[in-house]
């Protein structure tokens, strides 16, 4: 049996799951069941459910595993939170079997153990339940993200992508994929539909002029200003695609698009381990390299946010110093 092969098949059963509880819960989804959080970005019913689902099917398989989660039970607890309660428990229970449904105690239980601390130690697991909830909430791009790291580095990441299509060359074809790395194992895709898994990788590509970049769609996110006088330096003229979350990492890595930009917009933001924790292994396993704009490895030792690294960059190896190097001619102007 190869390795991490028992926490590969437990993390795609868990992330498929969840996605198809935010696929049902986008189709029940009415405006006023979106909470905004002190952050000031959105979560839904079907952050709370996603991170419910994933972190139960966690905890059944291995029991003794932390978990880094992004969500955490607070505004679901109490007279205050009953109506969302009350969603996220029927909602979550519409997707699982008879014998796997929660009580509301055990659906708050399981969200909160994703409290971890994370750190450079042993074995935890990080999870962005819904990863671009705005780009959910505009029935765009979306990604329930796990990853699990072992002393501090990402070994296994998956991603369910409900809303991307499976082919990209196939717009209106069928929609949902799964996205599978185990580091040293190669990169994978398989559709929601199907088990068949088929090996992806990076375009071939070795003049950054006929490279396409992803940036997110959010220009509070990723500064939109920067990434096109990156372009402009690394003689790109075809238009940058425009996709919220970790979608980006998957459309790169399967040849969609060739650059991923995360440039940073302020001084005092900080990344969170679970919006790049599955996309690092997935990167590097379809023949990709990442680092932040200073060309450091992304560093998921140090707790539950990339204290250490500032941005995020990606590209097949190829071209990644060409455009590590227009990165930082540019930031540092
Ligand atoms: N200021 C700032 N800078 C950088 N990143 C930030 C910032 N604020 C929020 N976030 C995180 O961005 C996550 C969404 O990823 P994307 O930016 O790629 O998608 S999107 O276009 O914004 O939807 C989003 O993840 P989710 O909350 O899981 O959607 C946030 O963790
Ligand atoms: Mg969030
Ligand atoms: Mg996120
Ligand atoms: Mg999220």
């Amino acid at each position: 049996m190869s390795l991490y092969a028992k926490e590969r098949a437990v993390a795609i059963q868990a992330v498929l799951q969840a996605s198809k509880v935010c696929q049902s819960v986008f189709q029940h989804l009415v405006a006023n069941e979106t909470l905004t959080k002190n952050d000031k970005s959105p979560v839904t019913v079907a952050d709370f459910s996603a991170q419910a689902i994933v972190n139960t099917y966690l905890e059944k398989a291995f029991p003794q595993d932390p978990i880094v989660g992004e969500e955490d039970s607070k505004d679901l607890r109490g007279a205050e939170g009953k109506i969302l309660r009350e969603k996220v428990h029927s909602l979550t229970n519409g997707i699982l079997q008879d014998n796997e449904k929660l009580s509301e105690d055990q659906i708050l239980q399981a969200i909160d153990r994703g409290n971890y601390a994370g750190g450079a130690q042993g074995r935890h697991w990080a999870l962005d339940p819904i990863d671009g909830t705005k780009g959910f909430l505009r029935g765009g791009q979306y990604a329930v993200c796990l990853a699990l790291i072992v002393d501090g580095v990402v070994q296994l990441g998956v991603m369910g992508t409900p809303n991307l299509p499976i082919n990209a060359s196939q717009p209106d074809g069928e929609r949902g994929s799964l996205f599978v790395a185990v580091r040293g194992q190669g990169a994978f895709q398989r559709p929601f539909s199907q088990e068949q898994e088929t090996k992806i990788q990076f375009a071939d590509i070795n003049d950054t002029k006929n490279a396409t970049f992803c940036e997110s769609v959010e220009a509070g996110h990723s500064s939109h200003d920067d990434a096109s006088l990156i372009a402009k330096e690394l003689g790109i003229t075809r238009p940058s695609i425009r996709m919220d979350s970790q979608a980006k990492y998957c459309s790169i890595a399967r040849g969609d698009a060739d650059i991923y930009l995360r440039l940073p917009t302020s001084k005092t933001y900080v990344e969170k381990i679970w919006d790049h924790a599955s996309g690092n292994v997935l990167i590097t396993e379809a023949g990709g390299k990442v680092s932040d704009v200073n060309g450091q490895s992304l560093d998921f030792s140090v707790g539950r946010t990339l204290s250490k690294n500032s941005g995020v960059i990606a590209s097949n190896a190829t071209i990644f110093d060409s455009v590590l190097a227009a990165v930082q001619k540019v930031l540092k102007n």
